[in-house]
């Protein structure tokens, strides 16, 4: 298969991830909107929007096969995407603290050339450990929290705060490399 992979992502780590499996890819982001109904599935929303910026980046080229992902954190039905700024990081970490939520990953691969397009969702249960105030303050003032759906990132100084986990661990970190390899086998493009 000689389609070239386009991811379409500004994140580090879907980047990241997507070099692991030794694929050549390039990179290229359009801006979406990532509103979505009130009401809506939270699975529902990460396909949505995994396909809204695949489609987006796909409609600007000729040809390749492209990839959208999107991630939020679950948590008592509310559905909790990136911080806006840090005192709602506290208040997310604040809620997640000491119990159990969902991680809900989307992912979607356009053809360019021809449109077919295929999306699909993977969800991992995380158990956060008891934080107090202080040791939130303390997270929260590293800064990791600014960018990643519910204030933490598993694969950083948050896999301190993350007791254990039920599910794919990829799906957490923002791109579920298992479910993206069975997708792409289906256009044609097998990693191993
Ligand atoms: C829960 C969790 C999220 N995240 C990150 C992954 C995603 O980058 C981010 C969720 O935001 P997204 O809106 O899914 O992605 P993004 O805005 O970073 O990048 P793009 O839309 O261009 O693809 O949260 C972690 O890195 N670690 C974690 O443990």
């Amino acid at each position: 298969m000689s389609s070239q992979l386009i991811l379409a992502s500004s994140s580090p780590r879907r980047k990241e991830l997507l070099s692991g499996l030794g694929l050549s890819y390039v990179i290229d982001v359009s801006d979406v909107d990532e509103s979505f109904e009130p009401g809506t599935s939270p699975k529902d929303v990460v396909m949505m929007l995994a396909m809204r910026k695949a489609t987006a980046v796909a409609d600007k080229h000729q040809e390749g096969l492209v990839i959208g992902a999107d991630t939020i954190v679950v948590c008592d039905d509310e559905i909790l995407g990136k911080p806006l700024h840090d005192e709602d990081a506290r208040s997310m970490l604040t809620k997640l603290q000491g119990r159990q939520h969902q991680v809900f990953s989307g992912v979607a691969i356009v053809n360019a050339a021809t449109g077919e397009s295929k999306v699909e969702a993977s969800c991992t249960e995380v158990v956060m450990r008891a934080l107090s105030d202080e040791q939130i303050h303390k997270y929260v003032q590293s800064g990791e929290p600014r960018d990643k759906a519910g204030s933490y990132a598993i694969q950083g100084l948050g896999s301190t705060i993350v007791e254990r986990i039920h599910g794919d661990y990829f799906t957490v970190v923002g791109l579920p490399l298992c479910l993206l390899n069975e997708m792409l086998a289906e256009f044609g493009l097998e990693v191993i």
